[in-house]
């Protein structure tokens, strides 16, 4: 059934209650287009901006009715300069083969950058003083709108933000003390405080349990951002189709059971700064948006049109060598060199084993306390056989293995023989794949020889291959050397 025509004072009341509902643009477009088609014979509405610094326009336009709302970037008309230069109502009486007239009206008085278009059906001439007043409500209305729109977005990242720095303080009450005693780890630490008061993206490259997480909390504490919220994601855990929304969030409608707004990691860590784990694992397809995103601190929420801009300090881990990935065509090249600005390897514990002691107590210290059980001393021999053990799973899977041995124990002891058992591999453990294997010897001979094939301080040399045998291996395995020319 259609509504009653409206006359100017019904309108301009209806269009105040259509317009301050509308969250988005296109909503508004669709709302106002609505109520105008009540008093005036339109055919199609226009929401235009000018685009600063070029002679370009962005335009969401509707028909009455909503059904199709679309947003196009597109070059000024004429008419359209005339009324944001001179802040006057421009008209063309006839435009194509249609008979219908467009009406330009600017919001904003001279050298605004916004305006409404009007298509009207043949015959209609409205009041120009209904036009004017048009132009001054509409123009309240959005500017209404837009800082309502801000207020509600700067309140959900307030809370979000409140809620990261909560769950924070939560697990601050929980987290270990980073012990760090080897020559190794004192270099790591070195150059986690150099890099952390710059906004200097780094990249954590290191094996699973190594303290990636740790040390990237410590940089990020001694940081400027240190009192904002640390956001971290892993980037492996989440299905591809989810990774996208995870990082940059989602609008309403954006698929199928997104009925609400969900701000991503990278809103949340607004002005603090944001971990992203296993980064080895985004598909190409998030890759690129990633690289953007980085590149611009400005992306869109899937599903939606506006640009969100954000101050985000970003630190990537990645367990996987990420330099083969690219030779590969695994992980795009660009992206690895954005990521890649100041690098850290952090060493796994079997080579780090000298400060295996002081690990062992604070570890042991932290676990019965947890536990609420009195903390065993650790005998040379308990150390011994700890040093004696390969760790693949690094201080995480020490940790596990110290908590069993306390548990097992009672307390009292270290039953260490107990919990090793139950942590030694079972039988189905997976077995690296031979080209696996071999594409990481040569990767780790490429990086140490910076890339030199031939000579006596070659890669070859090093492996104990002929030059020849060596790239041919390398074709086969897609092994690039550039990555690590580049990286000495
Ligand atoms: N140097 C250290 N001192 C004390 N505890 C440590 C240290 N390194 C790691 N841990 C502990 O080991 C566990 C694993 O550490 P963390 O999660 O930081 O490793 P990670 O390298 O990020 O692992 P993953 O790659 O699997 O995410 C945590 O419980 C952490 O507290």
């Amino acid at each position: 059934m259609s509504e009653a025509p409206l006359d100017s004072t019904s309108l301009l009341a209806a269009l105040v209650a259509a317009a301050s509902e509308a969250h988005t643009r296109r909503t508004w477009v669709r709302r106002v287009a609505e109520v105008l088609a009540r008093a005036l014979p339109l055919a199609r509405l226009e929401l235009g901006e000018r685009v600063e610094g070029t002679g370009e326009v962005e335009v969401v336009g509707g028909t009455p009715g909503g059904a199709a709302i679309s947003t196009t970037r597109r070059r000024l008309h004429e008419r359209e300069i005339a009324a944001l230069g001179s802040g006057q109502i421009e008209r063309s009486s006839r435009r194509g083969g249609d008979g219908r007239s467009r009406v330009v009206v600017p919001l904003g008085g001279a050298g605004a950058a916004m305006f409404v278009a009007l298509s009207l059906d043949p015959g209609a001439a409205p009041e120009p003083s209904l036009l004017a007043v048009l132009g001054d409500v509409l123009f309240h209305l959005l500017r209404g709108q837009e800082v309502t729109q801000r207020v509600a977005e700067l309140s959900r990242r307030a809370h979000a933000e409140n809620r990261e720095l909560r769950g924070q303080a939560r697990l601050g009450e929980r987290e270990r003390s980073l012990v760090a005693r080897s020559a190794a780890m004192q270099e790591v630490l070195r150059r986690i405080d150099t890099v952390a008061r710059f906004d200097t993206t780094v990249l954590l490259a290191g094996e699973s349990g190594t303290g990636k997480e740790l040390l990237a909390q410590r940089l990020h504490q001694l940081s400027a951002r240190g009192h904002r919220p640390l956001v971290a994601i892993n980037c492996g855990a989440l299905p591809a189709s989810l990774v996208e929304s995870a990082l940059f969030g989602h609008e309403v409608g954006a698929f199928t059971g997104a009925t609400r707004r969900h701000l991503g990691v990278f809103e949340r860590a607004d002005r603090g700064t944001l971990f992203l784990d296993e980064v080895g694992e985004l598909p190409l397809e998030v890759q690129v948006k990633l690289l953007r995103a980085l590149q611009s601190q400005e992306f869109e929420r899937v599903g939606g049109e506006e640009r969100v801009r954000v101050d985000v300090r970003v630190i990537a881990a990645t367990h996987r060598e990420l330099e083969p990935m690219v030779a590969a065509g695994a992980f795009r090249r660009d992206l690895f060199f954005r990521l890649c600005v100041f690098p850290i390897r952090v060493p796994p514990l079997r080579e780090r084993l000298d400060e295996l002691p002081a690990l062992v107590a604070a570890l042991v210290a932290d676990i019965a306390s947890r536990l609420k059980l009195p903390a065993p001393a650790v005998s040379p021999a308990a150390l011994l056989r700890l040093a004696g053990h390969s760790w693949p799973g690094n201080v995480r899977e020490l940790g596990n293995v110290l908590e069993a041995a306390l548990i097992l124990g009672g307390g009292e002891t270290l039953a260490l023989d107990a919990a090793l058992a139950v942590d030694a591999p079972p039988p189905s453990a997976p077995i690296e794949r031979l080209d696996d294997a071999v594409r990481r010897c040569i990767t780790e001979a490429l990086r140490a020889c910076a890339g030199r094939i031939y000579g006596p301080t070659g890669a070859a040399q090093a492996l104990g291959l002929k030059p020849g045998t060596l790239q041919s291996k390398m074709r086969k395995l897609g092994i690039d050397r550039e990555p690590f020319v580049r990286e000495s």
